[in-house]
């Protein structure tokens, strides 16, 4: 059985964390790595390296990061044999939630068009060439690779889902030596007041946190002073200081705890001390941008909405609305 030689894949940026002032983080970050993946192994681990053992060693390959589908493509083509080797080992890491992508010509159809939310954000961010990056809760890391694509400095992308990681280097191993991470951790475990990133993005997470305003706090304390963060969440309807906190799923999700109004949401970012928070988008998630796919063959957003009534959810809540919001720290 194969073992996760997860030093192959860290060490180069633990190296550059230590060399870069951030060796508190670097520490912390390799008995967590240790844990994850020495002491207490995910029990799909070895079939998730299988699968990505399994990809088929290619040359020349180019990837194109600015199209819809994080492409990647080769000028020989593939043989027969490569093409199924491929299929079966992004096959075994269904299922693809984040994307497209497009592997050499196999499509893969994820249940989130993460592209349109990507549409909808880019045209606000502040210019990214040159920035470094930290996008919280990044799933496979499809906004990583589209910010690479528009010329960041430094990506790290976090999010605990391990098999998010495995999806991440399947992309990853086709690639020279990119600037992009993606770290198996969750925003609690990062060190408080990292002050290491020009912009932080934190999509589709704060309602999944009990305490969204330490969450504010936390994504507060990894920027660096005069820094953008970019937060999207689920919003409702309603006036200043009206949050709802289903009584217990919401859209079938568990770990759902806090909805505000937009206005409330702009009273926390204010109180947790950023600035200049304004709304640049609000949009109701619809089932053409959530939904099964032959790559995610779970139920979908259609599952979860009232069929009689799919502006509300099957617990009778407002349906998925989200808000974008950029704010800075002073
Ligand atoms: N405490 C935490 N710390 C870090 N990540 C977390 C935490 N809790 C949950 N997550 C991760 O946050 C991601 C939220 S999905 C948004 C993906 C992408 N950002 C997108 O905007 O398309 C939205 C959704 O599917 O509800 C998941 O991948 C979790 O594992």
């Amino acid at each position: 059985m194969a073992t996760f030689d997860w030093k192959k894949h860290f060490e180069p940026l633990l190296a550059e964390l230590a060399q870069s002032g951030q060796a508190r983080w670097a520490d912390r970050l390799r008995s967590q790595l240790t844990h994850r993946f020495d002491d207490a192994p995910h029990g799909d681990l070895d079939r998730w390296l299988a699968a990505l053992n399994e990809l088929p060693e290619l040359s020349g390959v180019e990837t194109d990061l600015e199209r819809p589908a994080i492409t990647l493509s080769t000028p020989d083509g593939l043989t027969a044999l490569q093409k199924t080797r491929l299929e079966n080992a992004l096959r075994g890491l269904m299922p693809w939630r984040k994307g497209p992508f497009d592997f050499f010509g196999t499509y893969i159809d994820t249940e989130w068009r993460s592209d349109w939310k990507w549409d909808r954000v880019r045209p606000y961010l502040s210019e990214l060439s040159g920035r470094r990056i930290l996008d919280v809760g990044c799933g496979s890391g499809y906004h990583c690779w589209r910010m690479l694509g528009e010329g960041a400095e430094r990506v790290i992308g976090i999010d605990p889902g391990l098999l998010f990681l495995f999806q991440f280097l399947s992309v990853k191993r086709y690639q020279g030596d990119v600037p992009v991470d993606l770290l198996p951790v969750r925003m609690e475990d990062l060190p408080d007041n990292l002050q290491a990133f020009d912009t932080t993005l934190s999509m589709g997470v704060l309602y999944h946190r009990r305490s969204p305003l330490d969450h504010l706090l936390e994504l507060k304390g990894t920027l660096r002073r005069g820094g953008e963060l970019v937060l999207e969440t689920l919003v409702v309807d309603g006036p200043e200081g009206f949050t709802l906190m289903p009584e217990d799923r919401y859209g079938k999700m568990r770990n759902v705890w806090f909805l505000p109004s937009c206005d409330t949401l702009l009273r926390w970012l204010d109180r947790t001390g950023f600035r200049n928070a304004r709304i640049v988008d609000v949009t109701e998630t619809t089932t053409d941008e959530q939904r099964s796919t032959d790559w995610m063959r779970f139920n979908s957003l259609q599952d979860f909405l009232d069929p009689a009534d799919p502006s509300r959810t099957i617990e009778g809540y407002p349906g998925p609305k989200r808000a974008t919001i950029i704010a800075e720290k002073p």
